[in-house]
């Protein structure tokens, strides 16, 4: 038997309980919580089938309640004596994709973000379109290519044409970069035809991941009139393995930034969805950037109501992403085109000058928040590498 210490000042302690799919060797993937620096096997404390499956999509699926049930069952056990073959070192798991995603979107919520790219992507006009305080501004990603934390990223090749360029031409990507989110998967949706409202969130989606949308600004340059991000973006989106639940995040709750004009009354929060989660960016190993969420003009919760107004059904294990995190201050931009000024302002990783991406860098975000307990809880890292280009005889 066993007994799990916690350490003070965990990230991972009982205000916490992330949950995530791992399997060890010659075992198949299943659902656990994370617990200090073990990994419980949720299919055997509980012993309930739903957690012996390899994504959180069923345990998802069956709604607010249940979670809040099982997350008052799971903090009892662990704060108990164990059988030992439910509880795994971190290190001894693999950590798996803890959802079937369904659809993934991804949101343009930052200020500083979308005031930054529109200066950098249309010198010429406003920075902000005139929708921009008006609605979230979003764009369809694609779910297949949504990879775990540790997936290796194969740079990817595509058209790309500079201003000054007589015509496009076709190679690996040039200028691949990052980008810092935050992510949220819905646990229960809403029917095709119907609609949910901001104050609709809380009971419906079920917990955040750390996000990075990886980009390739080249090709995205010249892709993206008028229809926006397509091959630029679709290539891959790393997610981090735990996913916090939202009843973890009470304590993080924060207002959002005033928002002026009002928003139209259906996107309306009676209590807003900001959050107070701090981002943090390394690159090989240094950490360049710390974007602070608190800063995101839209909530996850008008998100989601305007993801859904039109009628558009939410599924269970549907992603959205809230756009890059930045916040006012250069040394917290959460692209690297931000904060290397779109590559003519270098910044300096292990004494090298850096741009964009190249072969063999290695990119980790984590996050904090603060918890109910009076620490602070970990969301954990996502992490991806670059590989070389694959398609380039092509
Ligand atoms: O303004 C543009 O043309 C492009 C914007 C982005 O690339 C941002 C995006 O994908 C959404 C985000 O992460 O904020
Ligand atoms: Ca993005
Ligand atoms: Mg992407």
């Amino acid at each position: 038997m066993t007994e799990i210490a916690i350490p003070a000042g965990s990230p991972f302690g009982t205000d916490n309980l992330p949950y995530g799919v791992f399997s060890t060797p010659g075992t198949e993937p299943r659902v656990g919580v994370r617990v200090a620096d073990s990994v419980v096997d949720l299919a055997v404390v509980l012993g309930d089938a739903v957690f012996a499956r390899p994504t959180l999509n069923a345990f998802m699926a069956q709604g607010y309640d249940r979670w809040v049930e099982v997350r008052r069952r799971i903090t009892e056990v662990v704060t108990g004596v164990l059988p030992d073959e439910a509880v795994h070192a971190v290190g001894d798991v693999t950590l798996h994709l803890p959802v079937d995603i369904a659809d993934y979107v991804d949101f343009y919520a930052s200020e500083h973000h979308a005031t930054n790219l529109g200066r950098l992507f249309r010198p010429d006009s406003a920075p902000l379109m005139p929708n921009w305080k008006h609605l979230p501004v979003g764009y369809h990603g694609r779910a297949g290519s949504v990879v775990v934390s540790g997936t290796d990223i194969v740079r990817p090749c595509g058209q790309r044409k500079a201003p000054g360029d007589p015509a496009p031409v076709f190679g690996p990507s040039t200028r691949l970069d990052i980008e810092a989110e935050l992510g949220f998967l819905v646990g229960t949706g809403s029917p095709l035809g119907s609609s949910l409202t901001a104050d609709d969130f809380g009971r419906h989606v079920f917990g955040a991941v750390v996000v990075n949308d990886w980009s390739a600004r080249d090709i995205q340059a010249w892709e993206y009139v008028p229809l926006g991000p397509n091959l630029g973006k679709s290539f891959a989106t790393s997610i981090s393995p735990w996913v916090v639940p939202l009843l973890a995040l009470e304590g993080a709750r924060v207002p959002t930034p005033e928002q002026d004009p009002a928003p139209l009354p259906y996107l309306a929060e009676t209590r807003p969805w900001g959050l107070d989660v701090d981002l943090a960016v390394e690159w090989n190993g240094e950490v360049v950037t710390r974007p602070p969420y608190r800063s995101m003009y839209w909530s996850p919760a008008q998100m989601l109501a305007h993801l859904t107004i039109n009628g558009a059904p939410a599924r269970t294990g549907d992603l959205f992403a809230s756009g890059t995190v930045s916040g006012p201050d250069k040394d917290q931009r959460g692209a690297f085109i931000e904060l290397t000024w779109g590559g003519r302002e270098p910044v300096t990783v292990a004494g090298e000058p850096r741009t964009f991406l190249l072969d063999g860098d290695e990119v980790a975000i984590s996050a904090t928040a603060p918890g109910a307990g009076g620490g602070r809880i970990g969301f954990g890292e996502v992490r991806g590498r670059i590989l070389p280009a694959t398609q380039a005889h092509r």
